[in-house]
């Protein structure tokens, strides 16, 4: 496994970290992103833009919001969006991979590009900073449908099934609750490569797949098999359902509401092919 390169250097305080930067990348687990903006508040470059390439949402009493909305409000700066199939072991070995960054203005999508990219990493820019986003933090419980498949022994044509029922739930969901997002995007590295990567390669997959087997719940699972890493997919289970349940929407997203019941409701895991297939 390749190290962490020389020029990359390890800054605990994260207001120490941002001083002077004219560029932030924000890639650190959902639950997390509010609390270091408190801290960054106030203390940023006023001419930084930034990159978010966290995968999730943020929830507030009255519902959940997209990552950018929150950097872009918390500091009020401009945030572009990176997602992919981009398992984060493959890329430190220089496997090639695609990505996928979202832009409003096109001439930031071009500077990250610029950054970012690399002979092994390969950037498309979209004007869809949402729809990369929203596909990166939906992808996640998808792959705990698909995990649950797999600990189920239940074949690959049951999951290519669930994949496919979990990217129409996917494109679905964002069409239904954002606008402007564009049918293309659901087609780029951060749409329907993301969802098979992480259902097939994913920490989120793993978990799932475990949590059939063993029994043990996410949290003791996290624990054990993430060594210190935190899970996305179940967070993003319980916020997305908790919107579909306020507006009486379970029955038009079965794998969406399914999950999300068998992980938090105790329902019977095999539950996820007699009520969705
Ligand atoms: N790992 C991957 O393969 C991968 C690939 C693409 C995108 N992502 C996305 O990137 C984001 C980060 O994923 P990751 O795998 O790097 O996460 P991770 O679980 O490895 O955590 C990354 C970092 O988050 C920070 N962190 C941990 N606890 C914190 C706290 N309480 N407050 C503030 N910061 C804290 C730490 O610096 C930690 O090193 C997620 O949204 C994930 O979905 C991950
Ligand atoms: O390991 P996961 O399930 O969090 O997925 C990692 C990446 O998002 C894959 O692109």
């Amino acid at each position: 496994m390749k190290i962490i390169p020389e020029n990359v250097v390890a800054v605990p305080d994260v207001v120490e970290a941002a001083k002077g930067a004219t560029i932030l990348v924000i890639v650190i687990p959902h639950q997390f992103v509010n609390g270091v903006c408190d801290k960054l508040k106030g203390n940023v470059h006023p001419k930084v833009k930034a990159i978010s390439l966290v995968k999730g949402f943020y929830t507030t009493e009255s519902g959940i919001r997209p990552i950018s909305h929150l950097i872009k409000e918390a500091l009020k700066i401009s945030v572009c969006t990176l997602s992919g199939a981009n398992l984060a072991n493959e890329i430190a070995q220089e496997k090639f991979s695609e990505t996928t960054i979202g832009y409003k203005n096109r001439h930031e999508g071009k500077l990250f590009k610029r950054l970012f990219e690399t002979k092994y990493f390969k950037v498309n820019i979209v004007d869809d900073v949402l729809g990369v986003e929203l596909c990166g933090a939906l992808k996640n419980v998808i792959a705990i449908g698909a995990g649950m498949i797999d600990g189920l022994k239940l074949g690959e044509n049951t999951k290519a099934a669930i994949i496919r029922i979990g990217l129409l739930e996917m494109k679905k969901y964002i069409k239904m609750f954002y606008k402007g997002i564009k049918d293309e995007t659901f087609f780029e590295s951060c749409g329907i490569a993301d969802v098979i990567t992480t259902c097939y390669g994913g920490r989120n997959r793993k978990a799932a797949e475990a949590f059939i087997v063993t029994g043990k719940s996410f949290e003791q699972l996290e624990k054990e098999l993430l060594n210190g890493q935190k899970l996305q997919g179940t967070l993003t289970a319980k916020e997305i359902y908790l919107v579909l349940h306020r507006k009486g929407l379970e029955k038009e997203f079965p794998l969406f509401t399914t999950v999300y019941r068998i992980v938090f409701e105790g329902l019977d895991p095999h539950k996820i092919v007699e009520d969705i297939v």
